[in-house]
Parts: structure tokens; C-alpha cells; sequence
């Protein structure tokens, strides 16, 4: 095995330098986006967003003892009790009342800020905390940008399924134009189905990179959905009224402008990326670098 100079594999250098841009972003998303007036938070899922959370907690009880954490399932809910910070499920935020911001992770993040989320089987609660936050704010590796989706996250869009309702499900997937959608399997050495934290199963559907409604190039192909090629937001649209799908883990429509509601796209989207500089990426297209986050 081929070591540097810091005696460190390949594999390992690049571990080591996609985990470090995941927190320098971490650190620069809650630096520039949680106010220390905030009350309600949203945390997601994932392994960028332990980063956040290292960051909320580095701030210290007299910043965050004041405030409550929402999260996105088991794995969040234990992010948050173990940095001592208040947990909340979201249920328990009485109706009509927004949390002020819900940070989270992305699979892959287009240049219009639209995501793929579900890689961890998550995307159902981050659908509901992060449409419930005035502000969502999206903090990934540089590996996640992506001119469309389904260019660099190759696996498929996530879709959380009734069990039962899985093999309709896959066969409309197959009909409009999903190439080889499959069932999520369980961790190696686990006969069957990847379970979610709300008992649903998880189909991966990979659809050709999908397309912007001002994309001139396809249009005419885009015309023909059966061959799989598909405007985000149309696609959004046919998946999530599926019969049996719960939720998808596309995350698109209308902008995440400042306390836009029920938007499922960030305002800001954070990049660590491989050079150590932090890129932020604002929903109005406007696209700046730091290099002391
Ligand atoms: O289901 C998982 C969530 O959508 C995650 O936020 C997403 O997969 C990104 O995770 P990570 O930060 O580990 O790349």
C-alpha cells in the first residue's frame, strides 16, 4: 500500500480532506446563519451534519442554552442529546410556528440549488423540518456539486415506499423511464430491506440527469417522458403522486428565499472543498468563497 508523507494511504488523504471541507463548511453554514436570537432549529441527517452540530454545541450554553433542536430521525435526535443541546421532536411545534432555520446534508445539489437527499434513508422527516424552517440551509463536500442531478450521485433519486405498495411502485418507475430502479437492501450480512425510521422501505429510481425547464437542448426529448428524460420539478411532481409513495428525496420548487415557506430548497447551500476554501452558494445564483470560514 502506497503511503504519503504523512503516512496516510491514498484513501485515507482523501478521507481526511473530505472530512475536513465538510466541517470547515459546517462551521461557515452556523456562523453565517444562526443567529443567536433563534429559538427553533432543525437539525438533518447524515454524517456533514455531526459537524453542525459540533459547531451549534461549540458556541456554548449561553448562545444555545436557549434553544430547542428539532430533528430528522434517530440518528439526529442522538446528535443532539449527546452535544447537551434541548431536543424536540417536531410534532411537538404547536401549528402556525416556523423553526427559524434546519441545516442539513445533500447527496448532490445542482447549480439551482435543487437536491437528491435520502442517501442514509432519511428524507422523509428532513422533508417536514426543512419545509417547516423559515430558512434551510443545505452544507455538503465539493463531491456533491453537480451541474444537474443524477450526474455525480449515480445511485438514484431515494424514494420512501409502503412496503406493500413497492412492486406497483417499481413497475411505474420502469414505465416512465427509471433506469433499473431497485429496492434499498439492508447492511451486508441482513437478508432484506433497508427499513426506515418511519417502517417504510426505500426504492432507488436512477433517472437520466434531469433537466431545467429553460434547457433549450432537450426540449423536444423532454417531450417523451417515457424515455426517462424529465424537468426536476415534473418529476417531483409525477413521483410524490405515485400510489404508495410516502416521500421523495428530491428537494425542488420554489426558491428558498429568506423566510420563504414550506420551500424545500436552501437559501444557502455551504461546499467545503477540496482546496480548504468553503464556497456559498445564495439562491438568488450569487456564488462567494471563504477561506477562514
Ligand atoms: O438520508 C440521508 C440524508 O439525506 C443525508 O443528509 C444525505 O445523505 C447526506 O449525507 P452525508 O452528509 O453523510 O453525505
Amino acid at each position: 500500500m502506497s503511503t504519503s508523507q504523512s503516512g496516510l494511504s491514498p484513501e485515507e488523504e482523501l478521507l481526511k480532506r473530505v472530512e475536513s471541507s465538510k466541517r470547515k463548511a459546517a462551521y461557515k453554514a452556523v456562523k453565517d446563519y444562526l443567529d443567536p436570537s433563534y429559538k427553533r432549529i432543525g437539525i438533518g441527517s447524515g454524517s456533514t451534519v455531526v459537524y453542525v452540530v459540533e459547531a451549534i454545541a461549540a458556541l456554548g450554553p449561553d448562545v444555545t442554552s436557549g434553544m430547542i433542536f428539532y430533528p430528522t430521525g434517530a440518528q439526529s435526535e442522538e446528535l443532539i442529546e449527546t452535544a447537551g443541546l434541548t431536543l424536540q421532536p417536531i410534532n411537538k411545534l404547536p401549528s402556525g410556528q416556523q423553526l427559524d432555520v434546519a441545516f442539513d446534508g445533500a447527496d448532490e445539489v445542482d447549480t439551482r440549488l435543487n437536491l437528491i437527499k435520502g442517501g442514509g434513508a432519511c428524507l422523509w422527516q428532513e422533508k417536514i423540518v426543512a419545509t417547516a424552517a423559515k430558512k434551510f440551509v443545505c452544507v455538503a463536500d465539493y463531491r456533491k456539486l453537480s451541474p444537474r442531478l443524477g450526474i455525480s450521485w449515480r445511485k438514484g433519486i431515494p424514494i420512501e415506499v409502503l412496503p406493500m405498495a413497492a412492486p406497483r411502485v417499481l413497475d411505474e418507475l420502469k414505465r416512465i423511464g427509471s433506469e433499473n430502479p431497485k429496492i434499498r437492501l439492508g447492511l451486508p450480512g441482513k437478508a432484506g430491506a433497508i427499513v426506515t425510521d418511519n417502517g417504510m422501505w426505500i426504492i432507488d429510481a436512477p433517472f437520466p440527469p434531469l433537466m431545467f425547464p429553460d434547457d433549450d437542448e432537450k426540449r423536444e426529448r423532454v417531450q417523451n417522458a417515457a424515455n426517462g428524460v424529465w424537468f426536476v420539478d415534473d418529476l417531483a411532481d409525477h413521483l410524490i403522486k405515485i400510489p404508495g409513495v410516502a416521500e421523495i428525496g428530491l428537494f425542488s420548487g420554489k426558491n428558498g428565499q429568506e423566510v420563504a415557506t414550506g420551500a424545500q430548497k436552501p437559501v444557502a447551500a455551504y461546499f467545503g472543498m477540496e482546496d480548504g476554501k468553503v464556497q456559498r452558494k445564495l439562491a438568488d445564483g450569487h456564488v462567494q468563497f471563504f477561506w477562514d470560514p
